[in-house]
């Protein structure tokens, strides 16, 4: 074990399995998780050469195997739990995605939420035994945000009770979904539904695409891989082209709008419910965020604990560039908000599932607010990590930017999170559009609920607008500094419903005022969504009864919050004393670093770094790890360069 990883862990203040079983909700939970991950790390069918090693088509047919391999093994051990299957795949596929990711996040959610039982009898049977492997085929060529424009469509033929479906145009062809060039034999595609001569706009169908015998593309199918990307290599990220290809009428997902055996369309209660497996991805993927994060801090954390660099006084040993305060400023305050956003994940989750048990029930009057946050904490924690990990990477010096590291897969497969199941800046707008409604409904006295309340509060409080109130912090209370970004949330909310007044006041339309207020529309979700994060993690703290690990997480959400105010200091008043502040809080937390991203107790294998090993041991792996290159396989490896060096 490196000496100096030894001592940064004598060094820590708190009990790290503590926090572990806090993360993990008790210490049974991460005994569990803990054995679940011991079945993949003991297991030799996962043990293989680093795909960074491997061809695109290596890797595919790799993460397919891979794939395959999973089902049998969690059969075999019983494993059914949908967080333990969760933990298991996490820990098999590492950095990496899945070959049947979309079947598994999109085609089976989406059974589950758009089915009728009857539909749910034939086909819960059919994907849950992997006989229909399915992904989610919405986006097209020339469409992947506006999703109304949709070109694909599903006619009704009521002679023959059956949906005709066609992509008329080029820019129709279904591009990117998940698993569809090599993988799927089935996809929901979404289309424009078509009966009786009127269109009803979009609508889900389950669509046979290969035969599930051998594979080949059914009659009217053409379909393929879309090719190399900037990432996700092992997904066949793919494009279907459909032409007059028939399905039966029951192949419409028909939970909430329904056509009848005449063609007869029934409406559903709102016509964003098919929108509902996005909400849900969306939900999830802020979870998603805080790992990616917590990962590459625990990376680059323990690196800058054993890497020793430069001089910090003449004549001494090099020190640890965990030493640096500039390595600690960059750091640290990502190492903070891996942690909100933890706590963050696991309130959208629980908030997804509870509104979703509304829905079930016939109540939608929470949908609305569900997709704004849903959308807006996407944007805002995948903006955030997505970010954080190259500074991450960047911090780890030249050996970041070896594949050995982590980083660089870490960042390719996290990265289109802020293009996926949302673009960011749309996103961010769809929130917009919801803090304006509620600011609009709060002025006119209605009385809002949850995390858009303050809104009333501001009201209440002070008649002035908001913007004309200073923000007097007090830097070392964090219900302080909640209320500084309540405000600041108030302010910029305030100030984006007045720019689209002052707009419509020019007596422009009401969609050129919303496009002239774009920015400030982006900076009021923005500012609310922080907002949230940073009471998130304050309420957090409220929970947590061991003394050691509640002062440790409190510094992280003081840094997390002043941070936040130092870059964005024009909301608020720029407290000179906040950098001093800022800088207190590093040698605070300087001691406790190692242990802190120890904490996320991410093994070596799911890691898969050697710079973020466990013992430290980076440069003995690294090299270790460089002579299993392929290159390496043969010690000559162009005989064209032999003969040019032999040449006389
Ligand atoms: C299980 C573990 C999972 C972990 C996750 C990890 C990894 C990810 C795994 C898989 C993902 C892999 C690949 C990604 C897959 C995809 O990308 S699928 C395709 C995703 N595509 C999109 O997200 C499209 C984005 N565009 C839209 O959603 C819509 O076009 C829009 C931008 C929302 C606009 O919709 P539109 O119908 O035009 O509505 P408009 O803006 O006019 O607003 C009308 C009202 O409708 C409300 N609304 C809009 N969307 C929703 C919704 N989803 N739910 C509820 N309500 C919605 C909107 O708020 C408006 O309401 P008003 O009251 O009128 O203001
Ligand atoms: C790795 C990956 C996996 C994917 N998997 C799937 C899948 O499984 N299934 C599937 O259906 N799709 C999938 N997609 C497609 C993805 O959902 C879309 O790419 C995404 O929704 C963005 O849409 P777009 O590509 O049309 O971007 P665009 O909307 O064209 O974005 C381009 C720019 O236009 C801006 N813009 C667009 N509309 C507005 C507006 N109203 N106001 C302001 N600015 C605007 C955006 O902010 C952005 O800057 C995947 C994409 C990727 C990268």
């Amino acid at each position: 074990m490196n000496p100096d990883i030894c001592r940064e862990r004598e060094n820590a203040t708190f009990n790290t399995e503590t926090l572990t079983n806090m993360l993990d909700g008790s210490a049974e939970k991460t005994r569990r998780r803990r054995e679940i991950e011991s079945l993949v790390i003991n297991d030799p069918d996962f043990q293989h050469d680093d795909p960074n090693f491997m061809s695109r088509s290596e890797r595919y047919d790799a993460a397919v195997k891979k794939s395959s391999q999973m089902i049998m093994k969690l059969r075999d051990y019983g494993i059914s739990d949908p967080e333990e299957i969760y933990f298991y795949k996490r820990t098999a596929r590492r950095t990496f995605h899945e070959a049947f990711g979309l079947h598994y996040t999109m085609f089976l959610p989406t059974l589950y939420s758009q089915c009728t039982p009857e539909q749910q009898k034939k086909w819960l049977p059919l994907a849950e035994n992997f006989k229909a492997l399915g992904t989610y085929a919405q986006t097209e060529l020339g469409h992947g945000t506006h999703i109304r424009k949709l070109e694909t469509t599903a006619t009704y033929d009521p002679s023959t009770q059956e949906f005709v479906l066609n992509c008329p145009t080029v820019s129709s062809i279904k591009w990117w979904p998940g698993g569809l060039g090599k993988t799927s034999n089935h996809a929901i595609v979404l289309a424009q539904l078509y009966t009786l001569g009127k269109c009803h706009g979009l609508h889900a169908f389950i669509v046979p695409i290969r035969c599930m015998k051998t594979h080949q593309p059914l009659p009217g199918v053409t379909v393929g891989d879309i090719g190399p990307k900037f990432g996700f290599e092992e997904v066949d990220n793919g494009y279907l082209k459909l032409e007059n290809v028939r399905i039966p009428r029951e192949n419409m997902l028909m939970k909430y709008a329904q056509v009848e055996p005449d063609g007869s369309y029934l409406k559903p209660p709102s016509d964003k419910l098919t929108y509902g497996t996005m909400v849900f991805i969306r939900a999830m993927i802020v979870g998603e965020s805080a790992r990616a994060l917590s990962k590459s801090c625990t990376i680059a954390i323990r690196y800058s604990a054993v890497r020793h660099q430069s001089e910090l006084r003449p004549g001494e040993p090099e020190p640890q560039i965990l030493d640096y305060q500039a390595q600690q400023y960059k750091l640290f305050p990502l190492l903070a908000a891996a942690y909100a956003f933890t706590f963050v994940g696991q309130y959208m989750s629980d908030t997804y599932h509870r509104i979703t048990g509304h829905i079930n029930q016939g109540d939608f009057s929470q949908l609305p607010e569900l997709h704004a946050l849903a959308a807006g904490l996407k944007a805002f924690t995948t903006w955030t990590a997505n970010a954080g990990i190259e500074v991450c990477r960047m911090a780890c010096g030249g050996h970041g930017y070896l594949c050995c590291s982590g980083l660089p897969d870490i960042y390719v497969t996290f990265t289109p999170t802020c293009t996926y199941e949302g673009e960011n800046t749309v996103m961010m707008l769809q929130t917009a559009r919801f803090l304006v409604k509620c600011y609009r409904q709060a002025r006119e006295g209605q009385q809002l609920s949850g995390t858009v309340s303050y809104l009333n509060e501001q009201q209440r409080l002070q008649p002035q607008p908001v913007s004309s109130r200073p923000t007097v912090v007090n830097i070392n209370d964090l219900a302080s500094l909640v209320e500084a970004y309540k405000l600041r949330a108030a302010k910029l909310v305030e100030v984006a419903a007045k720019s689209l007044q002052g707009e419509l006041q020019r007596s422009i339309s009401q969609e050129d005022a919303w496009n002239n207020s774009s920015i400030e529309l982006v900076r009021a979700s923005d500012a609310h969504c922080h907002y949230v994060v940073v009471e998130l993690f304050a309420a957090k703290l409220s929970e947590i009864s061991d003394t050691a690990v509640h002062s440790v997480l409190n510094t992280l959400a003081l840094l997390y919050a002043l941070h936040g105010i130092t870059l964005n200091s024009g909301d608020f008043l720029q407290l000179s004393q906040i950098t001093q502040r800022i800088k207190a809080l590093l040698v605070e937390i300087r001691p406790n670093a190692v242990a802190l991203v120890d904490s996320f107790d991410y093994n070596d294998e799911m890691l898969n770094s050697v710079l973020g090993r466990y013992d430290g041991n980076v440069y003995e792996s690294m090299f270790e790890w460089a002579k299993r290159s392929p290159l390496n396989r043969t010690e000559v490896r162009s005989f064209i360069i032999f003969n040019i060096i032999q040449k006389k």
